[in-house]
């Protein structure tokens, strides 16, 4: 057994845009950095040619594209750290660990925890650390298997805790029962969590999450002919040669700054359910100047994306491609009020008025002006009058950390020491059965 006050145990959130480590019982993660592997490319003189000439046409060439990811397999130095990709870089190809909230490369995830053990300084003596790993509520016990064999065979911790992040969310505002939206970058999800369970088979989950509003952000800039110049010293410059997955999150982040700097969701009178025009000031609000200097002015179309996650359809004359609500693809474009209303109708009636009465609102999307009073509309709209609906929030920056503050204070409670799975527990029981036994 692990004694709280012995031995310092770190905590890890890896999240579809950002990863957050640190060390259990503070406030706030000590390492926060993006979700990204940068691989150094040497590139031969052909390769460059035929990039030039893709740019210059504008069409990508997969014969190009496959003989640089080749090459960069062969050349990888794994480069993470916002110093590291966040500045200009013509060599660099990216990798990402998680798609839309699921592990796509599990070399990238080695390397995000490699990195963030380094930052933190338990490289050297990772020997006997216990790790708090959040983990989504939907990722599979595959999943969990590799966590723990990461963990334990190729870092050689001491103990691990694997946690469901929605559950960490939620005692990080002090509960243990509720509803925890969680508007990330890769998805939006409302997860039901009864007594520190999470109730699996009511888990809603929708595609629409912050990298899709950046998305919508693109479009509604393109709809304004305006390019993102990114790194140019003049107008419309574009360098001569950068990798398309480089150059695609960079373009990215200007996105997520114009989505974070210009939007907000629009409240609703709760009377004749009129939507509040956007203020003259919160459109008008100036002009957002992109990396290149040209500078376009946000309106009440842009200001309104986010609406987006909290209404069907088409919202706020931003539309939906038909590809995106396919019936194939229906459940992926819910949006998160009827997600909760559908969880919450599904579960037993005993604790319909308990998770009403705690929905969690969280993730870094949660943080949009207007957002949880938009939702406290919408629900209560939706639910029999009987029910109060009642929206806990925390301030912007915790709900960024919400699932890591909750693994925080989880693992420095001496009351949870005894749950940790002992590396000699792992090596008795194996992966398999170590997670069917231990983890939910
Ligand atoms: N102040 C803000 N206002 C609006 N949106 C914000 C704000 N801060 C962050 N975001 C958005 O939140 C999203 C990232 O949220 P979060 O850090 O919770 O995601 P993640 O954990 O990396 O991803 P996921 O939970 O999907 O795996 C991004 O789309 C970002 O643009």
């Amino acid at each position: 057994m692990y004694c709280g006050d012995e031995v310092f145990s770190v905590v890890g959130d890896l999240g579809t845009q950002s990863s957050r480590f640190g060390y259990a019982g503070e406030d706030l993660p000590k390492v926060v950095f993006p979700s990204a592997i940068g691989n150094v490319v040497h590139r031969t003189g052909s390769e460059e040619d035929g990039d030039r000439k893709k740019k210059s046409t504008g069409g990508a060439s997969s014969d190009v594209e496959g003989a640089v990811v080749a090459k960069t397999k062969a050349n990888t130095s794994g480069t993470l750290g916002e110093a590291n990709i966040g500045i200009r870089r013509t060599d660099l190809e990216l990798s990402f660990p998680l798609i839309n909230g699921h592990v796509q490369d599990w070399d990238a995830v080695e390397c995000i925890w490699a990195h963030a053990f380094e930052q933190l300084s338990v490289k050297e003596g990772a020997k006997g650390v216990p790790y708090m790993y959040a983990l989504p509520a939907w990722a599979s016990r595959a999943e969990s298997q590799k966590s723990a064999e990461l963990a334990f065979e190729r870092f050689d911790l001491g103990a691990l805790y694997l946690a469901r992040s929605p559950m960490l969310s939620a005692f990080s505002t002090g509960r243990s029962s509720g509803v925890v939206c969680d508007c990330g970058a890769g998805s939006t999800s409302a997860v039901p969590i009864l007594d520190g369970y999470v109730l699996n088979q009511l888990v809603g989950r929708s595609e629409r999450g912050g990298d899709w509003l950046d998305g919508k952000v693109g479009e509604w800039l393109e709809s304004r002919k305006a390019k993102i110049g990114l790194f140019g010293f003049e107008r419309g410059t574009i360098p001569e040669y950068m990798p398309t997955t480089y150059w695609r999150f960079q373009e990215q982040r200007v996105l997520r700054d114009v989505k974070e700097s210009c939007c907000l969701i629009p409240q609703v009178d709760s009377d004749d359910g009129a939507v509040f025009d956007i203020e003259e000031n919160d459109a008008e609000k100036g002009a957002y100047e992109l990396p290149d200097g040209t500078r376009v002015k946000a309106d009440k179309t842009l200001c309104r994306i986010p609406e987006l996650l909290m209404v069907r359809g088409d919202g706020a004359g931003c539309s939906i491609s038909p590809a995106d609500v396919s019936p194939s693809r229906e459940g992926a474009f819910h949006d998160l009020p009827s997600m909760v209303y559908t969880a919450v109708e599904k579960a037993d009636v005993d604790v319909r008025k308990e998770l009403l009465g705690n929905v969690i609102l969280t993730g870094g999307g949660s943080c949009f002006r207007g957002s949880s009073e938009r939702l406290q509309y919408e629900l209560t709209e939706k639910v029999p009058v009987a029910y109060k609906v009642k929206i806990v929030t925390a301030t912007p920056l915790e709900r960024r950390f919400s699932a890591w503050i909750g693994g925080s204070i989880l693992a420095s409670l001496g009351s949870f020491q005894q749950l940790w799975l002992s590396k000699a527990e792992y090596e008795e029981m194996g992966a398999e059965l170590a997670c069917k036994k231990r983890f939910h």
